[in-house]
Formats: C-alpha cells, sequence, structure tokens
C-alpha cells in the first residue's frame, strides 16, 4: 500500500516502570504525585493533547498494572484516545520493547515518551509527530547544553579521581528529551536487532542511530525536563504553578 493511501496512525508508547531510584524512597516515579496528580496521568494527558495521537499504551511496573488501568480509568482523556496498560521489564529498553509488541496493526508513527517527562508541551509532541509524517524516520526534541561537558576514565579502583580524556565541543552537544518520534518499522526493527545482538541504549533513537539509519532533530522544550531528582520535583510544581496562574486559575 503506498504512504498516500495508507492510514497515518499515531501511537504513544510511555514506560512508566521504573522505580525511581534517584528520587528517593516512596512509590515508583509514575505514580508520585505533581500538584495532587500522578506524574503518569500528566505525561499520558501531555500526549492525549496532541490531536494526531490515537492510541497510548502505557507500560507500568509488573505489579501494578491493575493500579495504573484504575487511575487512568478515574483520570479523565479525551474520547479521541484509547489507552492499554501492560507489564514493565527490568530495564527502560525492555519496557519500551513491551509496548511496542502491545501495538495493534496499522500503526504507521510510533512515539516513545518518558512518564519520567508530564510536563512536555504539545506543540513539541506535535512538531515530532509532523517530522516524522514528512519522512523522517527518527526524530528527536534536543535542547543545547548549558554546562561544559568532559568524557572521563571512570576510575580503576574505586576512592581513585576519575581522569578526563576529552571536552566535546559543546557547541555540537545537544541534550535529547522525549517523545522521540519513529516510522514503526523502523523502532521495531531497531529494538530487535539491538535485543539480538545483546546491547543497551539509553534512548531509543540511539538504537537507530545504530542500524545506520538517519535521526533528525528538532527544537526540545525546556519544560519537558526528566524528573531524576528531588530538586526536579520543586521545578515542576513550580511549573505547574506558572501554569495555572497563566491561566488564571
Ligand atoms: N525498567 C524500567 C526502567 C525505567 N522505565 C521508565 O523509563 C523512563 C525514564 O527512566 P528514568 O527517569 O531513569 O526512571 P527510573 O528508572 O524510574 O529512575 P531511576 O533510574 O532513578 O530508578 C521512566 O518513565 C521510567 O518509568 C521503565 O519503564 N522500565
Ligand atoms: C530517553 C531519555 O529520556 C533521553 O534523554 C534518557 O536517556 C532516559 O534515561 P534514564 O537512564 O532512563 O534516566
Amino acid at each position: 500500500m503506498s504512504d498516500e493511501v495508507r492510514p497515518r496512525r499515531t501511537a504513544v508508547v510511555i514506560p512508566a516502570a521504573g522505580r525511581g531510584v534517584r528520587l528517593g524512597p516512596g512509590a515508583p516515579k509514575a505514580l508520585r504525585a505533581l500538584s495532587g496528580t500522578p506524574m503518569l496521568v500528566h505525561a499520558v494527558r501531555a500526549m492525549a493533547a496532541s490531536r494526531a495521537v490515537s492510541l497510548v499504551v502505557v507500560v507500568a511496573p509488573a505489579d501494578g498494572v491493575a493500579e495504573v488501568k484504575h487511575l487512568l480509568d478515574d483520570h479523565a482523556l479525551p474520547e479521541r484516545t484509547d489507552y492499554l496498560v501492560v507489564a514493565g521489564g527490568d530495564t527502560r529498553q525492555e519496557s519500551v520493547h513491551l509496548g511496542l509488541k502491545a501495538l495493534p496493526d496499522g500503526i504507521t508513527t510510533v512515539l516513545v515518551h518518558d512518564a519520567a517527562r508530564p510536563l512536555v508541551p504539545v506543540d513539541t509532541v506535535d512538531s515530532v509527530i509532523e517530522a516524522v509524517r514528512d519522512g523522517a524516520v527518527a526524530v528527536v526534541p534536543a535542547l543545547p547544553v548549558a554546562d561544559t561537558v568532559k568524557e572521563v576514565e571512570p576510575a580503576g579502583t574505586p576512592g581513585d579521581p576519575e581522569q578526563v580524556v576529552a571536552t566535546p565541543v559543546r557547541a555540537r552537544l545537544r541534550a535529547v528529551q522525549t517523545p522521540q518520534g519513529f516510522d514503526h518499522d523502523t523502532l521495531v526493527n531497531a529494538h530487535a536487532t539491538i535485543a539480538l545482538a545483546g546491547e543497551g541504549a539509553t534512548d531509543d533513537a540511539g538504537m537507530v542511530e545504530r542500524l545506520g539509519a538517519p535521526v533528525v532533530v528538532v527544537p526540545g522544550h525546556e519544560e519537558a525536563f526528566k524528573v531524576t531528582r528531588p530538586l526536579d520535583l520543586v521545578l515542576a510544581e513550580a511549573v505547574l504553578a506558572r501554569r495555572r496562574a497563566n491561566d488564571g486559575f
């Protein structure tokens, strides 16, 4: 079937099965509240805000699938958006793979979005989708980095200092966010290839790069930051407070 007549269905896989160790003790990170609403619900709403998204697959902690289903049943989403909840794995990569396996036939564009990036604006989501629909097989939203970044040699003996081995040219570096967008078949192929090779990757575009396929960059957004450490919760609450103030609540 040619691209002209192939229906363009866009789905999002949201890996949400992490524990959130760096955030400190408590519930799994995706279930912790931001302004009274679980982080995962913010993330699902951020994806459903795009009119192009017809399906959201949430990859939940293996022992939390029923809880996450109830949570999403209890929080309104636009009628045009369906959702599924599946159990995740031991790593982010494995969780995304399990989410991809749950996609129905007919999906042509897939976004992968961290539950831990609950505040990404819809314009960023739409620009990723648009770039895929315009023909890119892989798209990442990204921002320039503010710090100088050093490459280090890990310490040989615990307690020894790390040694700096290189300083990459900062102007060429980008901090990559999610949602990352993909042609469906390209992403599925990348996950299968990397898993077969027994390799790991910290993001999905990195797997597509290893296939030799081009990855395109679109502008990211400061509010798409990843909630990783306790201070990020403070920032997320501040962003939500500013949005409420701007909306006149
Ligand atoms: N086994 C895993 C590990 C991570 N994730 C998801 O991948 C996203 C990005 O991961 P990260 O921010 O590192 O979350 P955690 O792994 O939960 O954090 P930490 O490393 O601090 O435990 C999160 O939405 C997280 O839920 C997942 O679905 N399955
Ligand atoms: C996918 C990602 O958010 C891109 O910046 C990031 O690599 C996830 O990393 P983590 O190790 O799961 O925090």
